[in-house]
Order: C-alpha cells, then structure tokens, then sequence
C-alpha cells in the first residue's frame, strides 16, 4: 500500500486526478470503478475541469459506480447516480451507455446484483477504481463483518452510517435502510485502487488500516491484500 499526505483537500484532490488523468490518457478504453461521497467531490471538480480544458476525454470510457441506496430511484436527490450526474457525468462526453451505477430501484435487486458483475467482467473488469471510507471502515457500502468473498449484493446498512449520511435527507428516517454495493471481491478484482481520506472523522478509521491487520470486522482492510492501492490522506494524522 502507497501512502501519500496530501497538505491540504486541494491538493489531495489534484493528486487522485492527476492519477486518473494519467490512466485515462494511457488507456482511452479505461474502465473506471467510481465512488460516491463528499470526500470525492474535490476530485470530480479537477477531472470536470481538465475535460473542459480538453486535457481529457471520457468519449470512449466506461464507467461503474460502487453503491446506491435501495429504493431511492436516479432522480432522487439524494441518489447516488443524481450525485454522479452532478458531479461528472452531466459536464464531460461520457456516453450514457458506458455509465453504469447499480440500480436500487428495480424489483428484483439480487438479480440486478448478480448482472451488475456480469458487465464488469463483461466490460474487462475495473482498470482503477476509486474509494472513499466510511468511519467504520466501510468501502462501498460493505458494513464491518461482510465476507470479503462476496460480489455485488443487497446489504443492510449500519446504524452509524444512517446517521452519517442523514445530512443528504430530510430527516433520519428518510434514510434507506439497505443499498446495493460491489462486494469487497468486486473492489479487490480492480487493477488498481486509490482510496481518499479526508477529516478527523476518519482518524479511526485510517489508525486501523495502517496498522495493517486483515479482518472482516474492518472491511477496508482488505485492501491490505491487493497489490496496487493508493491512500491519498490529508487532515489526518
Ligand atoms: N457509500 C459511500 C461510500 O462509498 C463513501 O466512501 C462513504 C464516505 O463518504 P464521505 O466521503 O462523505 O465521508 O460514504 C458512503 O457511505
């Protein structure tokens, strides 16, 4: 695992998309494994802006998003493919057909589930993906004790991490109560992984990860085990 302390958001922003940009630029064709998240928002700006400075190009990328809240369909504000739209997919030449984000509000999620893997592997699988980290540990929206062997699937979300993001609803009780995630084997299939942490929320969270143990109780310390991560962190120690 590379460990890079970024000085400010800024900077830890730039350096995540500096290393997309890179990728892209490389690999045209990329297949980009994207995450959701305040912590993210800095790196989408760089990349909108590098696009419109036509630094980069995404006309003949794919994408796949990590999670969506069950029940929650695309035009929902508080969805994580509005979020997307916002954030990236409404300002670049992405073409529609090469985004993917899980869909969580289909009847049947398990089968959506199962076919969300199918394009992955379809698609050559995930060249880079990014990550943020919940306070809990969680990536994606795989909750502490999920077996690290498992592909996109229908999990229930943690209490804590209702509450976490409770700001992007009404109210707590507006909150899902399940979403639909890759798995931790998904992630670990990416070639590469860069995981943003940003915060004194997160110091828990990044103290457990450096230490460097593996266990399910701790989803992202799976990421110990793959052989390409980048934790780019700032405002923690
Ligand atoms: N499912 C997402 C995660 O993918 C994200 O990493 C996490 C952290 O979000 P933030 O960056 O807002 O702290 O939030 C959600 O739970």
């Amino acid at each position: 695992m590379k460990w890079i302390e970024a000085a400010s958001y800024e900077e830890m922003s730039e350096i995540a998309a500096d290393i997309f940009k890179e990728n892209l630029k490389q690999n045209p064709e990329i297949v980009l494994g994207l995450a959701t998240g305040g912590t993210a928002e800095g790196f989408y700006k760089e990349l909108v802006e590098a696009y419109k400075a036509k630094e980069i190009s995404f006309e003949n990328a794919r994408s796949f998003n990590l999670d969506e809240y069950v029940g929650i369909n695309p035009e929902n504000k508080a969805s994580y493919h509005y979020y997307m739209d916002q954030q990236l997919f409404n300002h670049v030449d992405m073409k529609r057909e090469n985004i993917h984000v899980p869909k969580g509000d289909t009847a049947d999620l398990q089968a959506a589930a199962t076919q969300y893997d199918v394009m992955i592997k379809a698609a050559g699988g995930i060249d880079i993906q990014l990550l943020g980290i919940g306070v809990n540990g969680h990536i994606g929206f795989n909750e502490p004790g999920t077996p690290f062997t498992l592909e996109t699937n229908v999990i229930e979300l943690a209490q804590s991490t209702r509450e976490a993001n409770k700001i992007y609803f009404d109210s707590i009780d507006d909150v899902p109560t399940h979403a639909i995630t890759m798995g931790i084997q998904t992630i670990m299939n990416a070639k590469k992984v860069v995981l943003l942490i940003s915060g004194a929320s997160k110091q828990e969270a990044i103290n457990r990860l450096r230490s460097g143990e593996v266990t399910e109780d701790f989803p992202a310390s799976a990421l110990n085990s793959h052989q390409d991560v980048t934790v780019i962190y700032t405002g923690v120690k």
